[in-house]
C-alpha cells in the first residue's frame, strides 16, 4: 500500500505555558476529504498553522508525499503542492481579481528574472498559460465578469470563492480549507459543498477541512478527526464520530 498523502503524528505546539496542540495525529489518503473538528479554541487552526509552515511545531512528524516537512516554510510547501485558505479571507484586496490569480502562480512559474526581462518565448508561454488558467478558474467560480474589479470590493461569498481559485491555479495536491463556510448563507454553503466534492471528483484534489458547519462536515467527509483542548478525542467515519459519546459530550452536545 502506498504512503498516505499527509501523515501527521505526535504533533505538539506549545505557546509559553499553553500546550495548544498535544499529540495530534491525522492522515489524508490521496483523494480523501478529511475534516478536523472541535469546539472553539480546540487547536484546529494551530494544527493548520503547523502543517502549512506558519508555526514550527514543538514536536511531532509531518510527512507530505512521504517526505518529512515539519518546520518547512510555507512557500516551499506550496511548491510541493500543499496550499491553504484562511479562516478570515486573505486576498490582495487592492489588486484586481485576475491579478490575485496571476500573483499566486508567480512562484510556480518556471522562469528566471532574466527570462522575464528579455521576455523570452518560454516566459511568454508561461505567462499565457497562467492567464488561461486564471480565466478558467474565474469562469468555474462564476467570477469571470468581475475579473478586473478590485478584489476587496467583491461580495463576501465571492471573495471566499476567489480564495479557493487562488489555491487551485497553483495546481495543488492537497487543499486545506480553514472554515470555508464561515459567513456564508445556507444556499452558499450548499454550493460550497458541491464545489468541494467537484474539486475532488474532477480535479483529483485531496482535501483537509476545518469546519464548524456539521451538516457540511458530515455530508462530505470520508474521515473526521476530533480534537478537544488540543488533544485527540476521536476519529473515524462521520457516522462513527456522530455516535461517539465523548464527541457528543464535548462538541456536538454544545450545538
Ligand atoms: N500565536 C498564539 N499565541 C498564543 N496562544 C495561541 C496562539 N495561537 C493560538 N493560541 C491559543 O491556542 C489555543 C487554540 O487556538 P486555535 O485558534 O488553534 O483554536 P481553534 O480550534 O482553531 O478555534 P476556533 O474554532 O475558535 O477558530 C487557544 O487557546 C488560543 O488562544
Amino acid at each position: 500500500m502506498s504512503a498516505p498523502l499527509l501523515d501527521v503524528s505526535g504533533l505538539c505546539m506549545r505557546f509559553g505555558g499553553l500546550l495548544a496542540v498535544n499529540e495530534v495525529a491525522l492522515r489524508v489518503e490521496k483523494g480523501q476529504i478529511v475534516s478536523l473538528i472541535g469546539p472553539n479554541g480546540a487547536g484546529k487552526t494551530t494544527v493548520f498553522n503547523c502543517l502549512t509552515g506558519f508555526y514550527k511545531p514543538s514536536a511531532g512528524s509531518i510527512r507530505f508525499r512521504g517526505e518529512e516537512v515539519s518546520g518547512m516554510p510555507g512557500f516551499r510547501l506550496a511548491r510541493k503542492g500543499m496550499v491553504r485558505t484562511f479562516q478570515h479571507v486573505r486576498l490582495f484586496r487592492q489588486m484586481s481579481v485576475v491579478e490575485n490569480l496571476l500573483v499566486a502562480q508567480h512562484h510556480h512559474m518556471n522562469t528566471s528574472m532574466l527570462a522575464g526581462l528579455f521576455k523570452t518565448p518560454g516566459f511568454r508561454r508561461s505567462e499565457k498559460e497562467a492567464m488561461e488558467r486564471a480565466a478558467w478558474w474565474l469562469e468555474r467560480m462564476d467570477l469571470l465578469e468581475f475579473a478586473n474589479r478590485t478584489a476587496g470590493t467583491l461580495a463576501y461569498g465571492q471573495q471566499r470563492r476567489l480564495e479557493i481559485a487562488r489555491c487551485m491555479v497553483t495546481r495543488p495536491t492537497l487543499l486545506m480549507l480553514d472554515e470555508p463556510a464561515a459567513g456564508l448563507n445556507p444556499r452558499e454553503t450548499a454550493d460550497l459543498q458541491e464545489l468541494i466534492a467537484e474539486l475532488r471528483s474532477e480535479h483529483g484534489m485531496s482535501i483537509l477541512l476545518i469546519e464548524h458547519d456539521m451538516k457540511l462536515v458530515m455530508g462530505i467527509s470520508d474521515q473526521v478527526v476530533v480534537i478537544n483542548q488540543g488533544s485527540p478525542l476521536a476519529d473515524g467515519t462521520p457516522e462513527q464520530v456522530r455516535q461517539n459519546p465523548d464527541v457528543i459530550k464535548a462538541y456536538l452536545g454544545e450545538t
